[in-house]
């Protein structure tokens, strides 16, 4: 019945830790207590076999028969003492749980926390020790004191499954696509005919160019230009058609982008008029040496003899340039030709257009802007040819299309410098 008054678990909700010590430093005396009652019972249960009348073998018999009993006793015990060290240590294992969870919930400072883990922890070490040796007790002790312990982590291990709770707010939602939008210069370009052949036009019905610069394409073979050539020539030559400082009306002039397949023209769609920019540069720097400049020079700059005396002296500058006479702020007007132009935003960004106007073939304006991002023309009159081959074999089959199919001239695509050497 002393067992009983110990109140082991019943102050569990208590939160001192001092009454925890001292009820486990309480269970320890009373086991101790019950040690020494159960040896001086069993000091004078030999005292009264001795004073029976019964001795020798009876006695030794009666012995033997004990000793069976007191070891099935002891395994019983061992067995109860296995059974109680997991129970305990399940619950010192359960007390420093709750102790976590007071911990959290305290709003007491950081250090003092500290400081009570580490004597939380001594303690609970105090607590498995003494609950050890009090194991080697009677098993009345087991009795009364199990049912709380092994209720304890039962409830903790139910609560433990329970914990997880789904809070929700995780329904699928269906997600909009999202409509491509491009810039207008990217979406609305200025399309150009992808068909060459039948959409030549004659050299001279383009306007811009300059009469001595058609003169030497005529003689260069060419009578007509392809449709890029056509569109894209006099919208350059349209931009510095209020001289070279300045674009129409008197603004920066738009940049310009081209986005046609190889072989459509675009060399010459940008050559011609750069070509016919620089003439005219030149032709305007010559005029000015060969009338009035160099007597404006003259009458600044005077003799040597004269200077000495001249108040306006100055030193003569070294040779006039066309950067010497541009001043830096000139406008730069960026021309991008390009087979495979991109139509990623973040790309082009990079950049840095000034109002660009896009000339394109790869697409019309009928195709929605997603269909033709990705596409890729041909260029007219490419033919294509298909041969699986090992790579050791590729250089026979190149050089068969050569000297066999007597393709000439031949462009090679290579993806390194060691395949190109090959
Ligand atoms: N107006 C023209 N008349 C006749 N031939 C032309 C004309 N314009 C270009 N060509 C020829 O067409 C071929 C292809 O032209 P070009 O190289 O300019 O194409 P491209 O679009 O610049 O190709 P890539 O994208 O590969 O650079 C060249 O051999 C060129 O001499």
């Amino acid at each position: 019945m002393a067992l009983f008054m110990i109140n082991r678990y019943l102050g569990e909700e208590e939160d001192s830790e001092s009454s925890r010590e001292s009820r486990s430093r309480a269970l320890l005396a009373k086991l101790q207590e019950q040690v020494k009652a159960r040896e001086r019972q069993n000091a004078s249960n030999r005292a009264d076999e001795d004073e029976d009348q019964q001795q020798g073998d009876k006695e030794q018999k009666k012995r033997k028969r004990e000793e069976p009993e007191t070891e099935g006793v002891q395994r019983k015990t061992k067995k109860g003492e296995s059974e109680r060290k997991t129970d305990l240590t399940d619950e010192v294992a359960s007390l420093a749980k709750k102790k976590k969870k007071q911990k959290t919930l305290s709003t007491e400072n950081e250090s003092a926390n500290t400081g009570d883990k580490e004597s939380d922890n001594e303690k609970s070490v105090e607590i498995t020790e003494t609950s050890e040796r009090g194991l080697e007790e009677s098993k009345k002790t087991e009795e009364s004191v199990d049912p709380q312990i092994s209720q304890e982590p039962k409830a903790e291990n139910g609560s433990s499954q329970t914990t997880f709770h789904i809070l929700g707010g995780f329904e699928e939602k269906t997600v909009q696509k999202v409509k491509r939008v491009l810039p207008q210069w990217l979406a609305q370009p200025d399309v150009i005919q992808r068909d060459i052949k039948n959409n030549l036009i004659p050299i001279s019905e383009v306007p811009g160019i300059c009469p001595t610069l058609l003169k030497k394409l005529q003689t260069n073979g060419i009578q007509n230009f392809f449709p890029v050539q056509a569109e894209v020539i006099p919208a350059i030559l349209e931009s510095v058609s209020s001289g070279l400082l300045l674009g129409p009306g008197g603004y920066r002039p738009r940049d310009i982008c081209v986005s046609a397949p190889t072989g459509s023209g675009k060399t010459l769609a940008f050559v011609i008029p750069v070509v016919q920019i620089i003439d005219e540069a030149d032709r305007m720097i010559d005029g000015m040496h060969q009338s009035w400049l160099t007597q404006v020079t003259k009458a600044v700059y005077r003799s040597p003899a004269d200077t000495q005396t001249s108040v306006f002296r100055r030193i003569l500058p070294g040779p006039i340039t066309v950067a010497s006479l541009s001043p830096p702020q000139i406008p730069l007007q960026k021309l991008l030709f390009s087979a495979t132009l991109t139509h990623n935003p973040e790309k082009l960004q990079l950049l840095d257009l000034h109002q660009p106007r896009l000339f394109t073939s790869t697409h019309s304006r009928t195709e929605t802007s997603t269909q033709s991002l990705d596409a890729f023309n041909f260029p007219q009159g490419l033919a294509e040819y298909h041969v699986p081959c090992t790579l050791s074999k590729k250089p026979l089959i190149i050089l068969h299309f050569l000297l066999r199919l007597k393709f000439s001239p031949a462009l090679c695509f290579t993806n390194s410098r060691e395949a190109a050497h090959r």
